[in-house]
């Protein structure tokens, strides 16, 4: 469904030439500095399954935000090819990309951008709005999605008047609004209380695995990336390290960036898969 080849995002005022440097076997540090280089992402190459749950793991600067980014060109790779359902997406013009965006990918952010002064209803409605559907059959759709992610009857209050934990459900029902296939999830939890964080935790896992989609999730959170995710990106420094469900990650970490990391790691939730998981952490 998502297949990103060897992509690359570099930032600072001359891309090809940091380009260029950092791709070298031995980069010399010494010229990235003088082109005052960052590099996002290094060569990152991924594909996720259509109905896929995976999570983007990695210290703070490691590239998450960055690499999830580039599946719907928020950022535009420095190289690399990025693939939806086998179409190149690099070479849409700017309408075939909004129409990738608005109708096929659904993005949820930490802070979860919702129009303070709308209620609850008409945050949800937004996407089908700027669509032109209809208003009963967008507040229809905005009522059904609210009540898939346990805010029923709570679409006339104003959006600003929630908890952060039930703007975050907003967030998610609003992502659903267009039914996309493909959602791109930046830390959407990581700001709530842990027992409410939890809570969202299972309900997305079985939301998101009811209605098949196809899910990159962002979090530095070993735990939440173990529980939730049917597999694991690592990353370090731009470079994906390693790929694999968490119970490869845990018992054949690939070095010791890996192992370090998943060393306090919670053992995944039982209640989601009891047998097979336990059996593979025993
Ligand atoms: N627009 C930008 N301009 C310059 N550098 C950037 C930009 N966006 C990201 N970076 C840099 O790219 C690197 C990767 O950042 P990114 O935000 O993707 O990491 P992350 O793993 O998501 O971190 P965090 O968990 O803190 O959000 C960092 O060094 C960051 O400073």
């Amino acid at each position: 469904m998502i297949e990103l080849e060897d992509v690359w995002k570099v930032f600072g005022a001359d891309e090809r030439a940091i380009l260029r440097e950092a791709r070298r076997d031995a980069p010399d540090e010494a010229v990235l500095k003088r082109l005052r280089a960052v590099v996002g992402v290094a060569g990152a190459s991924l594909s996720v399954g259509k109905g896929e749950l995976v999570c983007l793991m990695g210290l703070s600067g490691s590239g998450k935000s960055t690499l999830v980014r580039l599946v719907n060109r928020l950022l535009e790779p420095s190289a690399g090819r990025v693939r939806i359902d086998g179409g190149d997406i690099l070479s849409l013009g700017p309408k075939a990309l909004r129409e990738l965006r608005s109708r096929r990918i659904g993005m949820v952010f930490q802070s979860h951008a919702l129009v303070a002064h709308l209620s609850v209803r008409d945050n949800v409605a937004l996407p089908l709005e700027i669509r032109g559907v209809a208003r009963t059959k967008r507040e229809d759709r905005a009522d059904e999605l609210l009540a898939r992610v346990g805010l029923d009857g709570l679409g006339d209050r104003r959006v600003g008047a929630l908890s952060g934990g039930m703007q975050q459900r907003v967030g998610l029902a609003r992502a659903l609004a267009a039914d996309p296939d493909i959602l791109l999830m930046d830390e959407p939890f990581s700001a709530l209380d842990p027992l409410i964080r939890h809570d969202l935790q299972t309900q997305f896992m079985a939301l998101s695995r009811e209605l098949g989609k196809t899910t990159v999730f962002v979090t530095h959170d070993v735990d939440e990336a173990f529980r939730i995710a049917d597999r694991v990106v690592l990353m370090r420094a731009g470079r994906i390290v390693q790929t694999g469900t968490a119970e490869a990650l845990a018992s054949r970490p690939a070095d010791d960036y890996v192992r370090r990391f998943v060393r306090n790691a919670r053992l995944p939730a039982c209640d989601a898969q009891p047998s097979a998981r336990v059996r593979a952490f025993a």
